[in-house]
């Protein structure tokens, strides 16, 4: 790992807006950008598609060691995401997948086996990393940790909308129930919990648009120079 070059890491429950500010910091800035959340949501789709029980931590280890993915930046930002030769990036967004992502999340082996493949997209001139342990385990140097929360309330709205504006089907009072299944699985887990780091910024973006969630990151890396 390159421990010079500077992280923003993005840490919080699902829905709290994550992946949305992580890309849009990263094409301002011009960084590279970690959506640690789809290595899990892969590795739990991989092993449907391999008939491997999401339970079986040895053989979703060595799954997670040798997962053929590539993300590939798309030009009008975003990116696409490649598994074994077939483009993933909207069919592992499902709850479903994102609940056996949770669930092999939890197996110590499984982390370990994603711990350096996340590592490695530490490059110049620097990383956006969103996730639930990037800035407690996966990225502990991060000069910038934010942990981007909201109510389970209004990110089960969120996602209601984010699902019915890609034409799917969606039910409001499931969603916040498979959220909050969510959020206690990921945060009481022995191994890497979802919790923020000490030196974390805490941003509760209940009440908060995207575009002023964005502009008080952007003040608070401002003001570590950095960018002098
Ligand atoms: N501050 C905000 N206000 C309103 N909508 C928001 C806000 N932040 C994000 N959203 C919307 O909420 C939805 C979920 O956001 P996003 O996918 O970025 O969350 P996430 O934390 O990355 O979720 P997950 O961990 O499940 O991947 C998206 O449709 C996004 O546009
Ligand atoms: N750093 C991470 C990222 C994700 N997970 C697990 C827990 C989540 O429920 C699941 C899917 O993540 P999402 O795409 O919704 O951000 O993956 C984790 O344990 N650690």
């Amino acid at each position: 790992m390159n421990g010079n070059l500077p992280v923003i890491a993005i840490d919080g429950p699902s829905g709290s807006g994550k992946g949305t500010i992580a890309g849009r910091l990263a094409r301002r800035l011009g960084w590279r950008l970690l959506d640690s959340g789809a290595l899990y949501r892969l590795l739990a789709f991989a092993a449907r598609n391999h008939g491997v029980d999401l339970t079986n931590e040895e053989a979703l280890k060595v799954l997670a060691a040798h997962l053929d993915v590539q993300f590939n930046a798309k030009p009008g930002g975003g990116q696409s995401i490649v598994l074994e030769g077939e483009d993933v990036t909207d069919v592992i967004r499902s709850e479903q997948v994102g609940a056996g992502a949770s669930q092999v999340a939890a197996l110590p082996a499984v982390r370990e086996a994603l711990l350096q493949r996340q590592r490695a997209f530490l490059e110049a001139p620097g990383l956006v990393a969103d996730g639930r342990d990037m800035g407690t385990v996966v990225f502990p140097q991060a000069p910038l940790k934010i942990f981007l929360t909201a109510s389970a309330e209004e990110r089960a709205r969120r996602r209601f909308l984010q699902l019915k504006g890609k034409g799917m089907e969606a039910d409001l009072a499931s969603l916040l129930l498979e959220i909050q299944e969510r959020d206690e699985r990921d945060s009481q887990r022995s191994v890497a919990p979802l919790k923020p780091a000490d030196d974390a910024i805490i941003l509760d973006s209940t009440s908060l648009s995207i575009d002023e969630v964005q502009d008080k990151i952007l003040e608070a890396f401002a003001a570590l120079g950095l960018d002098d």
